[in-house]
């Protein structure tokens, strides 16, 4: 028995890696629409109806579309976008980031998958809060280095055509980048986290830092205490390793090309300052290889088919 799936906007950067990680599963039966149908509103409505699941891979206003075209209570739903990773009435796909929030995804009809760059900074963050080690109330840094997929189709053609802009560009300048508002309801904060991304001139690829003044904390934990909390929350067999923080540099490919997500403690335990560094794919844990772990918990599958550790 297998279940059907469409995806929506399967021939975008996201929609295209996630047809490679279920094509050839015996699970699974995939419905695509060809190039001359893929954005008719009758065709695509038709698909949503008539399949169990649907991944929605489409810029924000699509998705809504997609959404509202859906007109039984039967269809089940995975966005990608950031449509909904805020939203009442959909529950939040990172089957990680709080205990139990595997069985919420399971049950779920509406789903909305993590941004790439709220994966790699609620995974490092959220367990150290949950802890009580990171006040709720602290004003918390993000920096982030991301490959230039994370930008789709037009990015990608803007870094490969004839004028590819510099190896390195840092942006949302304006401190207002979409990801935040998930960054802070995802954490629990009180305050938005100042959030500084640069898209560098690699395909695929992230690094996500946390930046914490430990010696300043009301509970001064060491750097131990945040590894050990990490380590606590993750099981070892899953998408999300500890690795050891005394590691001279990491490097936006480490975990480019497959699924996993890589959490390093790292800093200068003498003075009390952490860097609390996440390497991942955006393609990968943050996009494609999340959406295809959410369909698989949602259809009661192996949580790991498909996937690259
Ligand atoms: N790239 C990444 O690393 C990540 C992306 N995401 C999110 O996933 C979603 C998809 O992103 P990404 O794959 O990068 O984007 P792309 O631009 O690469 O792909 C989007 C696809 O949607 C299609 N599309 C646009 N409007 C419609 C419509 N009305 N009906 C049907 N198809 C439509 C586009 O068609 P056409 O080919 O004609 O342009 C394109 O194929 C976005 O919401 C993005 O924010 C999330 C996490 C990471
Ligand atoms: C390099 C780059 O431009 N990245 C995109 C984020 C990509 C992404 O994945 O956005 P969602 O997760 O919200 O869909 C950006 O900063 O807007």
């Amino acid at each position: 028995m297998s279940v059907s799936v469409f995806i929506d906007g399967a021939a975008g950067t996201t929609g295209l890696e996630i047809r490679e990680r279920l094509a050839g599963r015996d699970d699974i039966s995939l419905v695509l629409l060809d190039d001359a149908r893929r954005k008719d509103p009758a065709a695509r409505a038709e698909a949503l109806n008539d399949s169990d699941f649907v991944i929605l891979c489409l810029p924000d206003d699509a998705a809504r579309e997609a959404v509202s075209l859906i007109a039984n209570d039967r269809t089940r739903v995975i966005d990608a976008s950031t449509a909904f990773r805020v939203a009442d009435g959909w529950t939040y796909g990172f089957a990680e980031v709080e205990p139990g929030q595997a069985n919420a995804i399971a049950e779920a009809k509406r789903v909305s998958n993590p941004g790439c760059y709220p994966t790699g900074f609620l995974a490092l963050l959220r367990p150290l809060v949950r802890a009580g080690l990171v006040p709720v109330d602290w004003g918390i840094s993000v920096n982030a280095v991301s490959g230039y997929s994370g930008g789709g189709k037009a990015m990608i053609a803007e870094y490969e055509g004839v004028n590819p802009p510099p190896a390195s560009r840092a942006y949302a300048l304006s401190l207002a980048h979409k990801h935040v508002p998930e960054m802070q309801k995802h954490a629990r904060l009180e305050h938005p986290p100042i959030f500084t991304p640069s898209v560098v001139n690699t395909y695929r690829g992230m690094i996500v830092e946390v930046p914490l003044a430990l010696y300043r904390f009301p509970r001064r934990p060491t750097l131990l205490a945040c590894e050990t909390a990490l380590r606590e929350a993750y099981p070892e067999g899953g998408l999300i390793r500890i690795a050891e923080g005394d590691a001279s540099a990491v490097q936006v490919e480490d975990d480019a090309g497959t699924d996993r997500l890589t959490l390093r403690v790292c800093g200068n335990a003498d003075i009390g300052q952490a860097r609390l560094i996440a390497t991942l794919d955006n393609l990968g844990k943050g996009a494609a290889g999340a959406a295809v772990q959410n369909l698989n918990i949602m259809a009661g599958l192996d949580p790991l088919a498909g996937l690259t550790v």
